[in-house]
């Protein structure tokens, strides 16, 4: 079983795969991120029996914007449907939900429903969902340059106060007291980053899946956590 000791704290999870899924199954590939969706939600009642208290997961990156129109609207209803059906049900399991992500161009109703549900989850401390929608990690760290320029140039700070910590804090994941995940998941088979979370996975334990995110449940999250448990987690200390 899973050790509740050296549980992560935070998982990040790129989830890839909805529409190798869908076509593997002769489905639409709106469908594959449907139940993508749904697999989300799924996992995240475990989280919180697990003890896992930030779970960041990658929904839409800048890159995505070049698919077919009806694919990302679909993708941003979707989004707002899950949100507003599932709100109920985050405030009986304390979730708290966040989206981190240049919002500006979503849909006017997708930010009023973001606004809303991370206004109503706000205080819950059950397990915090961070939703990166239109997220750029690259994006991420100049908006955080720009801010820590500007307190200097106000005469805020000096530059001998700008350390890690400092910058971490102007991140847009500032948002959790867990801001380095522990582990990161990515389905699908692919080995990348794709401009995720980049400052933050600096010691992240990385984990690759073949199985397509759909197919990613409580069986293959469990083998996930057991791969990490098994880790000596060195953070560039002895023998690296
Ligand atoms: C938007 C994102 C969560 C979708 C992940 O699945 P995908 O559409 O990249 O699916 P494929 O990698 O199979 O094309
Ligand atoms: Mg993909």
């Amino acid at each position: 079983g899973l050790n509740r000791e050296t549980i992560p704290k935070h998982v990040a999870v790129i989830m890839d795969g909805n529409r190798r899924w869908a076509k593997n199954k002769g489905l639409e590939p709106m469908l594959g991120h449907e139940a993508g969706v749904r697999s989300l939600v799924k996992l995240l009642p475990l989280c919180r029996n697990w003890g896992i208290k930030v779970l960041t997961v990658y929904a839409f990156s800048t890159e995505n914007w070049i698919r077919p129109k009806v694919e990302v609207d679909f993708l941003m209803n979707l989004f707002e449907k899950i949100l507003k059906e599932e709100l109920d049900s985050f405030m009986r399991q304390e979730i708290r939900i966040s989206v981190i992500g240049d919002s500006k161009k979503l849909l006017r109703s997708l930010q009023k429903c973001i606004a809303k549900v991370t206004e109503t989850t706000r205080r819950n401390s059950g397990c915090h969902l961070i939703m990166a929608v239109n997220y750029s990690g690259r994006t991420d760290i100049v908006h955080a340059c720009r801010r820590i320029s500007n307190k200097v140039k106000d005469g805020l700070i000096q530059p001998e106060d700008i350390d890690e910590r400092l910058i971490t804090n102007e991140l847009e994941t500032k948002c959790t007291e867990f801001p380095y995940p522990d582990l990161l998941i990515r389905t699908s088979g692919e080995l990348r980053l794709s401009n995720f979370l980049l400052w933050q996975l600096a010691y992240t334990e990385l984990y690759f899946d073949e199985s397509f995110w759909p197919d990613f449940g409580e069986k293959e999250f469990v083998q996930a956590l057991h791969s990490f448990q098994r880790r000596q987690r060195r953070f560039g200390g002895q023998n690296d």
